[in-house]
């Protein structure tokens, strides 16, 4: 189990140096990208996305398109170090400092469950596995929906550069029904049910 930990430890680090080195025109161009390929039907559904910090993949291109299909947008916010939930946002709102270095909607707007959950990350496997920061947040968020019966479809979004080799899984790592990348989107075998309904 130690070196499962470590191994993925070094796998963060890796497809995060690798992430850090690309350059700021690849990374527009990639935002942009993923609005072109947009692979999502998603009109009344809630989608939740992220506001990008650091070389993280913005969604922001693909979410002004889900918007304008008439998506229910959300992003996460942190209300201690470990609960994260979502909260209702548009693009017109501003945003506020909601934990660990992100911004996301204040107080005042609700809280939604996701139908749809895109989720940033550091690396993801062929399998669908997904590596985060490493605080757990998604997956204790993720965990406590199944546990009261909601199974939102789990989307990470990524450039193709952070794919890392297959690794030892641990029981609350919750596995990816798809990843979109600016290549377009993969379905893992394990999400073509989930991401059916999303899907053109
Ligand atoms: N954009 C974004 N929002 C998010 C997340 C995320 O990964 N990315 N989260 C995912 O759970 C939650 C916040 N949790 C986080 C946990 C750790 C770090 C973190 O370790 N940040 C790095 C800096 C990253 C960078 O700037 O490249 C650090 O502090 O060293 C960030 C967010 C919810 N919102
Ligand atoms: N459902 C859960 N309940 C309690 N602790 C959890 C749960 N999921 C993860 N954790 C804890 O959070 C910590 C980080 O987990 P992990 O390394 O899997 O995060 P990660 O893959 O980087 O994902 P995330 O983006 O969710 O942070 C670990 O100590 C793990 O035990």
């Amino acid at each position: 189990m130690a070196l499962a930990i470590s191994n993925k430890q070094s796998l963060r680090e890796q497809a995060l140096a690798r992430r850090d080195d690309l350059s700021s025109d690849l990374l527009a161009r990639a935002s942009q990208a993923l609005a072109d390929g947009l692979p999502f039907h998603v009109a009344g559904k809630t989608v939740s996305a992220y506001h990008a910090i650091g070389s993280e993949l913005d969604p922001g291109a693909l979410t002004q398109c889900l918007e304008r299909q008439g998506a229910v947008l959300a992003l996460p916010v942190l209300l201690d170090r470990e609960t994260m939930v979502f909260r209702r946002w548009e693009h017109s709102h501003t945003l506020v400092p909601v934990g660990f270095g992100t911004l996301g909607p204040d107080a005042d707007q609700a809280e939604v469950l996701p139908d749809l959950v895109l989720a940033p990350l550091a690396a993801f496997t062929s399998a669908g596995q997904r590596i985060g920061y490493g605080k757990g947040h998604y997956d204790r968020c993720l965990a406590k929906m199944h546990a009261s019966g909601h199974h939102p479809a789990l989307v990470g979004v990524a450039y193709d550069q952070q794919e890392v080799p297959v690794f030892e899984v641990e029981p609350h790592d919750i596995p990816l029904d798809g990843v979109l990348t600016p290549s377009g989107l993969r379905v893992f075998d394990q999400g073509q049910d989930a991401l059916l309904p999303f899907l053109r």
